[in-house]
């Protein structure tokens, strides 16, 4: 029994549930899914019936603004197939590593398909001992994570899923997530330093464009999301190693009238045509393609930019299923593992109590109560 190697003994099964926000399959889908996402008190935090019946507005007037969107890329989001692709690299990976679990990556959207309810009812019916939950944002919002695991932890309940679960919290500077987008930016900031040469321009400005949150979510919340958007930036110019960057974070997306952080990613884009700098655009808060990256960054931003006879406009592609993405995903489930063996599970009543959360000195969630054994 001692000598017998781990895929011998029987393994324990272990759900790993990726979440992200999901997009539309097509254009009949815009207004439900927008609905889904003005109707969650995440995104707006009014008690209903008002939060209903203003989704039902904010839902029906954006519907046409982003169908139009949606238009652009087939009328579709790809970020579902994107994620499928990630979560069987991902499976794959943690299925070699012959640690004693047997790995299943499941997916559950925030606003459409394939939504909590239904996975949870797959986690359930596949068997699992336990579940690992690994937000696809490597920065923890509220609006985000925070909105899915809550409403995981409904499904599982509504469903009679009682396999104990332990959260990823986040984790902005993880070495994975941090070198897959420092290999991709060089590459991108090379290929822009080439042109501007051509141009006989001068050196490109790196803008880390993060989707935008209304100001209230880090002031009144205290989401620590801004603070970790400016951690990975950071993080991955420190990688880069490259002398004199010039680079920013900026913020995109914003939507409604509320004040949002920022600086927006359009002033910045009108700065760089005031100072006449090439462009290099990263989204840093994405770690798969969709219509915020394919449609705002790549169209209607790059027409600004062509407006603005900026010399060069390079857009880096998030890192989806790069090798050393997912190798960070791996070491995320690990120390998430080692978390619930030392901790013990997430507490199933409270939204955040006991989460791994690596980046412990800026997240709100580690200041709450932690599991017992944690100082
Ligand atoms: C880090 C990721 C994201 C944060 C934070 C976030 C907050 C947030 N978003 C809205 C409103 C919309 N977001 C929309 C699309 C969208 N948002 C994210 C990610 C974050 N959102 C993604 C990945 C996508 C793309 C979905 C896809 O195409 O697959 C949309 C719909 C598109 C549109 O109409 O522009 C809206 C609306 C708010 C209000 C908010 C924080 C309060
Ligand atoms: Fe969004
Ligand atoms: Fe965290």
């Amino acid at each position: 029994m001692k000598d017998m190697p781990m895929s011998e003994l029987k393994r324990k099964k272990r759900a790993i549930i990726l979440f992200n926000l999901g997009g539309p399959d097509g254009p009949d889908a815009v207004k439900p899914f927008l609905f889904n996402l003005f109707n969650d008190p995440a995104i707006i935090s009014l008690p209903n019936p008002f939060r209903y019946f203003l989704a039902k507005l904010i839902s029906s007037r954006r519907a046409p603004i982003a169908r139009e969107i949606y238009d652009h890329i087939g009328g579709k989001s790809p970020l579902l197939e994107l994620t499928q692709d990630q979560a069987d690299a991902l499976e794959t990976e943690l299925n070699g590593l012959d640690d004693g679990f047997e790995n299943r990556c499941f997916i559950a959207m925030r606003y459409w398909k394939p939504f909590a309810d239904d996975s949870a009812a797959a986690v359930k019916a596949w068997g699992a001992d336990e579940q690992i939950l690994l937000p696809l944002y490597p920065q923890f919002s509220t609006t985000t994570s925070g909105s899915s695991v809550k409403d995981w932890k409904r499904a599982c309940q509504k469903v009679g899923l009682n396999a104990p679960i332990k959260t990823a919290c986040c984790y902005p500077t993880n070495p994975g997530f941090v070198e897959a987008s420092a290999e991709m930016v060089k590459v991108g900031y090379e290929n822009a330093l080439k042109k501007s040469a051509k141009l006989g321009v001068g050196k490109p400005r790196l803008l880390f464009s993060a989707h935008g949150v209304p100001k209230a979510v880090i002031t009144k919340r205290g989401d620590p999301y801004q603070s970790q958007i400016e951690k990975s930036a950071q993080a991955v110019v420190d990688k880069m190693a490259i002398a004199d960057l010039d680079w920013l974070v900026c913020y995109q997306s914003r939507v409604g009238p509320m004040e949002w952080i920022g600086p927006s990613t359009e002033h910045e884009i009108e700065r760089a045509g005031k100072d006449g700098v090439p462009l290099v655009i990263v989204p840093i808060a994405f770690v798969t393609e969709h219509s915020e990256t394919l449609v705002e960054l790549d169209i209607e931003y790059r027409e600004i930019a062509d407006k603005l006879k900026i010399p060069v406009y390079e857009r880096v592609r998030t890192v989806c299923s790069h090798p050393r993405f997912i190798s960070g995903l791996v070491e995320v489930v690990s120390e998430t593992q080692q978390a619930l063996d030392r901790n013990g599970p997430d507490d199933y009543a409270v939204e955040t109590r006991g989460w791994w959360c690596p980046d412990e000195h800026s997240c709100a969630i580690a200041k709450q109560p932690m599991g017992p054994g944690q100082a």
